[in-house]
Formats: C-alpha cells, sequence, structure tokens
C-alpha cells in the first residue's frame, strides 16, 4: 500500500518504522517545511493518509483528503469541537475516516474495561469517580483524547456523572480529569473509584509509541476499500 503521512514527528517517524516493516511504501512525507506539497495531486498518488499533526491544523488536513478521494486516518487529539463539521465533509464526498483517540489495542481493551467496571460501579453511588492521565511535557492538549473517550463512556454509564472538568473545577455532578505533564512518558491513564473506607482503580500505562504506532498502520490497512467513519471498535471487533 502507498502511505502518505501528514505529520512527521514523534508518531509519524514510529509509523513509518512499523509501515516499512509491514511492507507498505511512504509515497509522501508531509511536515510543517513541506506544507506546500500537501496537494490533491499528491494525495491521490496515495492509496490512505495517515494523519499525526496538531490540534489547529488536522481538520484542515481531513477535508483535503475527502477532497482528494483518499481515506485519511488520524490520531491528532484536541480538535474534537468540530467533529460533527468533519463527519458531515467526509459523507458529501463520500470519504473515509478512521480517527482514534488511542490506537493501540492494549488502551482499546481497557476501554472495555472501563465500561464494564462503570457496569458494576453504577448501583454503588458511594465510590467517587476520578481521572488522572500523565503525559510528557510536549504534549499540546489537556485532557488527553484517550482521557476524553474513558470519561464519555463514564457519564453514558454511571448515573451521577454529567459530564467532565479539569480537576479542581469540577462540579458535584462533574468527573475530575487531572493532567499531569512530566518527562517523557508516552501515557498512562488511571480511573479511581474512591469511597470513605477504600478505593478501587485501574490503570493502562503505555510502555512506548509502538503500540500506537501498530494500532494506526492496521487502521490504514483495514480503510483500504471501506467507505464511511471508521472506528477502533469495528476494526478490533470488540
Ligand atoms: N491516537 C493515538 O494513538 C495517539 C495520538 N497522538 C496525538 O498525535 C498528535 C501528534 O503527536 P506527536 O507525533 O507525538 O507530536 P509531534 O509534535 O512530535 O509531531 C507533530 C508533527 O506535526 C508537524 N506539524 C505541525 N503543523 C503541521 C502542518 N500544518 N502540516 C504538517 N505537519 C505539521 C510538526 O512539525 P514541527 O514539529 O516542525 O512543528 C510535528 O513534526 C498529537 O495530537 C497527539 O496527541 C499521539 C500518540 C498516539
Ligand atoms: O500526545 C500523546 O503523546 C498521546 N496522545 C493521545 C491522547 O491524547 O490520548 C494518545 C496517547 O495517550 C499519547
Amino acid at each position: 500500500m502507498k502511505l502518505a503521512l501528514i505529520g512527521y514527528g514523534k508518531m509519524g517517524k514510529e509509523i513509518e518504522k512499523i509501515a516499512v516493516s509491514r511492507g507498505h511504501k511512504i509515497e509522501l512525507i508531509i511536515d510543517i517545511n513541506n506544507q506546500n506539497d500537501l496537494t490533491s495531486e499528491n494525495l491521490k498518488k496515495c492509496d490512505v493518509a495517515i494523519e499525526f499533526t496538531i490540534p489547529g491544523t488536522a481538520v484542515e488536513h481531513y477535508m483535503m483528503c475527502f477532497e482528494a478521494g483518499i481515506p485519511v486516518v488520524s490520531g491528532t487529539t484536541g480538535w474534537l469541537s468540530r467533529q460533527e463539521e468533519v463527519h458531515q465533509k467526509c459523507k458529501e464526498t463520500n470519504g473515509t475516516f478512521f480517527y482514534g483517540s488511542n490506537f493501540s489495542v492494549g488502551v482499546n481493551l481497557f476501554f472495555e474495561l472501563n465500561r464494564k467496571l462503570a457496569d458494576i460501579m453504577a448501583s454503588h453511588p458511594e465510590y467517587k469517580a476520578e481521572m488522572t492521565e500523565v503525559h510528557h511535557t510536549h504534549k499540546l492538549d489537556a485532557p488527553s483524547g484517550t482521557a476524553i473517550s474513558l470519561a464519555e463512556d463514564l457519564i453514558d454509564i454511571l448515573p451521577p456523572v454529567t459530564g467532565w472538568a479539569h480537576a479542581g473545577e469540577a462540579t458535584e455532578k462533574q468527573l475530575p480529569i487531572k493532567s499531569i505533564r512530566e518527562g517523557e512518558v508516552p501515557g498512562i491513564h488511571t480511573i479511581k473509584y474512591d469511597s470513605d473506607v477504600d478505593y478501587i482503580e485501574i490503570t493502562h500505562s503505555a510502555k512506548s509509541r509502538k503500540g500506537f504506532a501498530l494500532g494506526a498502520v492496521l487502521a490504514a490497512e483495514y480503510s483500504l476499500g471501506k467507505k464511511g467513519i471508521l472506528t477502533m471498535k469495528d476494526m478490533l471487533k470488540i
């Protein structure tokens, strides 16, 4: 498969290694220094685009891929306020859009575990839920995209929780999310249920970016020949 890599930072470089090891060709690499090469003509030479850039620029890249008629797989976080617009454009252009707040298989199993534990805790309101996410100091967005995905499931399942907020700003009904930025941490997410007498917590810790990168390449392989909005849940059949 011929891939376009839009964004050639920490993730773009990790994805390149995995994609090449799986027999794919990197046809186009776009970074901040050669943005003028991101044209419909160049995108049309590729089978799928993988986009890992920054929140402020990701949506523009999705739109270009839809116009060029190639599937786009994106892991960029922090752009979800424009989700409706992106889905609408994908529909209008009969495009293919695969977004994952976290492409690691382990985190997607953890999403399942989070839902299952929440199902149990829903009938025990004496346990109050809270979340902590820890990432490297270069991260631009907080809370992380993964934390928001975990929080959305808790809001759906836990009766007393109606929304989320940054820790310290949360009301009684909001899930507090604490974001810690330190060193080069690839990503740690913890959900804790605290009561007066004890607590229960679950944690996912990424050891490196390899799991995210492999998931993104698997998502690109899955997207080829498909149309519409695709998710990790569809791909992993969980
Ligand atoms: N879904 C998932 O599984 C994962 C998601 N992420 C998310 O992916 C995104 C990228 O992460 P990461 O690779 O670590 O970040 P990096 O900062 O290492 O990489 C981002 C790259 O995008 C480049 N860039 C910025 N603006 C543009 C533009 N307009 N056109 C092309 N390239 C541009 C940057 O260039 P320059 O540095 O020169 O400015 C940089 O090389 C983040 O939103 C992060 O949260 C990260 C890991 C896993
Ligand atoms: O910026 C990162 O590094 C990561 N971002 C994603 C997120 O915001 O959840 C996924 C992963 O945690 C690493």
